[in-house]
């Protein structure tokens, strides 16, 4: 199991060992002890969400705020995905900068994702499941968002490849980064 930090603190890039044989291969996907190790955090997950899109889906940028904020452990189980993390934490040195990794069924990359970031991620494969912990459930008052293509932030999403971009009506009234609901406050 090999774990990146990345520029954003506390967010890591975890890469299982992959063991191949004649009849395929075989990886833990998760395994406690090692996670709390090699990461230094205590995680208590309680929710697993799993999500098919089609090529061209974007999903976020999507946040829970106040005491339901959640940290998540993402991959995906099949396919590939550009998967997003913006760091919304009001006192991070980094605020307002963001991380984008290659996530897909061959690297078997997973991104740990702390408390204080928005979240979201486009469908490169024309199928990705996408499936991850999160260590506080679903609220849905308690949701906030940021639109994809907000200007300050200006993510490069690599839309060339897509045709036909599929975003939910919730997701194109997302607020800006300039407006989005505060995480600390629910
Ligand atoms: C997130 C969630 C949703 N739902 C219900 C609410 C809706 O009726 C339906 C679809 O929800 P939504 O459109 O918010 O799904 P996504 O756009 O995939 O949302 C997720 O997308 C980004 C990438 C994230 O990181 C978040 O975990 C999450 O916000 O599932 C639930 O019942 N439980 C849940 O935990």
């Amino acid at each position: 199991m090999k774990v990146t930090k990345t520029a954003l603190k506390d967010c890591f890039i975890i890469e299982p060992t992959v063991f191949f044989d004649e009849r395929g291969c075989f990886f833990e996907s998760y395994h406690h002890t090692k996670f709390t190790k090699t990461t230094g955090q205590e995680i208590c997950w309680i929710q697993d969400n799993q999500s098919v899109s089609s090529k061209g889906v974007l999903r976020g940028l999507h946040y829970q705020r106040g005491k339901y904020q959640q940290a998540k452990l993402v991959r995906v189980i099949q396919g590939e995905v550009l998967d997003v993390i913006v760091d919304i934490r009001p006192d991070s040195k980094t605020y307002g900068q963001y991380i984008k990794e290659i996530l897909n069924d061959r690297n078997q990359k997973q991104i740990f994702i702390p408390k204080g970031f928005a979240h979201g991620f486009l469908v490169l494969s024309n199928t990705a499941i996408f499936s991850y912990k999160c260590d506080n459930y679903y609220n849905k008052e308690a949701e906030g968002g940021i639109i994809y293509n907000d200007y300050e932030l200006n993510i490069e999403w690599n839309l060339e490849g897509i045709e036909n971009l599929i975003i939910s009506e919730k997701d194109l009234c997302l607020p800006s980064f300039k407006h989005h609901l505060p995480i600390c406050e629910f």
